[in-house]
């Protein structure tokens, strides 16, 4: 399906400190939550709406809310976390659950190592969240990991994707859409993003 980058002038400006080298972790975490913010306003534009009426002080209105749509935001930890507290200022009430993948630096294999899911995935719209689609191994098998136990309706929301990484996501589940700030050139050997903005779990959380 679609991959929508959401190339908005505040979310650029943004992404620009965010790669810089010597932005830190305080900045880089904040930063990281501004423009998940940013991209959950795009990101639910098709989210359909129904009609309801208000009572104003004075009249009443015919007005519009988002039709009781379930929603679970799902971060692939580690650095998918950073990305949780902005999306949940515009969406409040959803779930979170989390999938636990690391990417082997050897085999660059994703590697499963924990998964707490809301039990009714079936019903809800689900957003996977990862600030970085790179081989997309971790992404195909966090999907994996929801089709498994019953989802239907997922969307992936990455700050910047390879063109490698699309690719798989695409091949491999041809129906979850991807929401991109930044499509970058390539991968270099280690499988990182180039230009990037190097391991976004250690920048977010000052580790190496
Ligand atoms: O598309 P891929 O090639 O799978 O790479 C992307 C994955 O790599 C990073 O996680 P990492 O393995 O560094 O784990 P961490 O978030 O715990 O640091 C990133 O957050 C993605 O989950
Ligand atoms: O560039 C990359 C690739 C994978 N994981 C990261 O955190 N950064
Ligand atoms: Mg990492």
């Amino acid at each position: 399906m679609a991959v929508h980058v959401i190339d908005h002038p505040l979310i650029q400006h943004k992404l620009s400190i965010i790669r810089d080298v010597n932005t830190g972790a305080k900045e880089f975490r904040e930063l990281l939550e501004e423009v998940s913010m940013l991209m959950a306003y795009e990101f639910t534009r098709n989210f359909p709406l129904e009609e309801v009426e208000v009572e104003t002080p004075v009249a009443t209105a015919n007005c519009k809310v988002v039709s009781g749509k379930k929603v679970a935001i799902i971060p692939i930890l580690r650095a998918g976390l950073g990305m949780v507290g902005g999306i949940l200022k515009l969406i409040p009430t959803a779930k979170v659950g989390h999938i636990g993948v690391y990417r082997d630096p050897e085999t660059l294999q994703p590697i499963e190592y924990y998964c707490k899911l809301p039990p009714d995935l079936s019903e809800r719209e689900l957003i996977l969240l990862d600030p970085m689609l790179a081989t997309g191994g971790s992404a195909v098998a966090g999907i994996q990991f929801l089709k498994q136990r019953g989802a239907t309706q997922i969307r992936m929301v990455n700050l910047i994707a390879a063109p490698e990484g699309i690719e798989n996501v695409q091949a491999k589940h041809p129906d979850v859409d991807i929401y991109v700030a930044a499509v970058d050139d390539r991968l270099n050997s280690h499988g990182y993003i180039i230009p990037g903005l190097g391991d976004a779990g250690d920048r977010l959380f000052g580790t190496k």
